[in-house]
């Protein structure tokens, strides 16, 4: 059976890797590429889809299986209204969300079928895993630091991947990590707290995505290192997403951990 994609941030950076991703995938259909009203590509046919023209009108977009939205939040809480309003499964994969703004997401779906992943990258995932055993491990001693650097683009900071990351190893560590995080260091700040976890951020040029986490003791430490070259990773990740949330029941918020069954481990 073929599945109809509406894919929302359709001009962006990851909203052209994912029509890349669906062109290239069997079965797969795109239906509607949604774009901002000031884009240039409105009109415009699609590459790969040439039935397909972009467009701004998300209420007429009705006929899809599925929705992807990499955009901005605000955008992406219209996307999930709209699903919602129709009944279609959504796959998030914007950063920079409220904590508000995700549980309004979470609310929503015990309606729908909804992933929200910070990550879509196979590699990433496994690191939620590899960061949560370092903690279990280390982190009751070490300082604990996480490093992320991206591309000069980027309007959101610190990652929400660096976000992730720390909730992950404050889950192994029975921590809060808005009690914990320290996302600013500046003038006599005093010395280091050993509960806290620090974040900092590189923005440069065109680096598409990289995070580090240090498990820091006296005399040796723990780096673990993840990095992306192409957006590409970021693309299949999701568009696989999004064909395993066509089969999955409403009930609980679903994220990439989920979809890779790496949740059991
Ligand atoms: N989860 C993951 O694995 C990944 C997540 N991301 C996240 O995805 C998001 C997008 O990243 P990226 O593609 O690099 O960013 P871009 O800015 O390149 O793309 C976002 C696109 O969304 C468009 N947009 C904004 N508002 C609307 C709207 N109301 N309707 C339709 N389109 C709209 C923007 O248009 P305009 O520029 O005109 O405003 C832009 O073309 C970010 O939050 C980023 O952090 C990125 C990579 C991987
Ligand atoms: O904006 C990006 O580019 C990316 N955003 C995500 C994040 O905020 O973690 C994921 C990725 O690293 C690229």
């Amino acid at each position: 059976m073929t599945v109809k994609f509406l894919i929302k941030g359709a001009a962006g950076r990851m909203g052209q890797n994912l029509i890349k991703t669906l062109s290239q995938t069997a079965n797969a259909q795109l239906a509607y590429a949604l774009v901002h009203n000031s884009a240039p590509e409105i009109g415009q046919a699609v590459a790969g889809f040439p039935e397909v023209v972009y467009s701004t009108d998300l209420e007429a977009a009705v006929d899809f299986d599925v929705a992807i939205d990499f955009s901005t939040p605000e955008s992406s809480l219209a996307t999930l209204a709209h699903c919602q309003k129709l009944g279609k499964p959504l796959v998030l994969g914007t950063t920079g969300f409220t904590a508000e703004q995700k549980a309004q997401i979470a609310q929503v779906a015990t309606q729908i079928p909804v992933v929200l992943a910070a990550n879509y990258s196979v590699g990433m995932n496994l690191m939620f895993k590899l960061v949560e055993k370092a903690a279990a491990i280390m982190g009751s001693y070490a300082d604990i630091e996480i490093i992320e650097a991206h591309h000069h683009h980027k309007v959101d900071a610190p990652s929400g991947t660096a976000l992730a990351l720390g909730e992950h190893i404050c889950k192994a560590l029975d921590r809060d990590l808005e009690k914990v995080a320290v996302k600013e260091r500046n003038g006599i700040i005093g010395p280091r707290t050993k509960e806290e976890i620090g974040f900092s951020t590189i923005r440069a040029a065109d680096v598409v995505g990289e995070h580090t986490v240090w498990f820091a003791d006296i005399g040796e430490r723990i780096e673990l290192s993840h990095k992306v070259s192409d957006r590409i990773t970021f693309a299949r990740g999701a568009v696989k997403a999004a064909l395993w949330l066509t089969n999955q029941p409403v009930g609980k918020l679903y994220d990439m951990t989920n979809v890779l069954g790496l949740d059991q481990l």
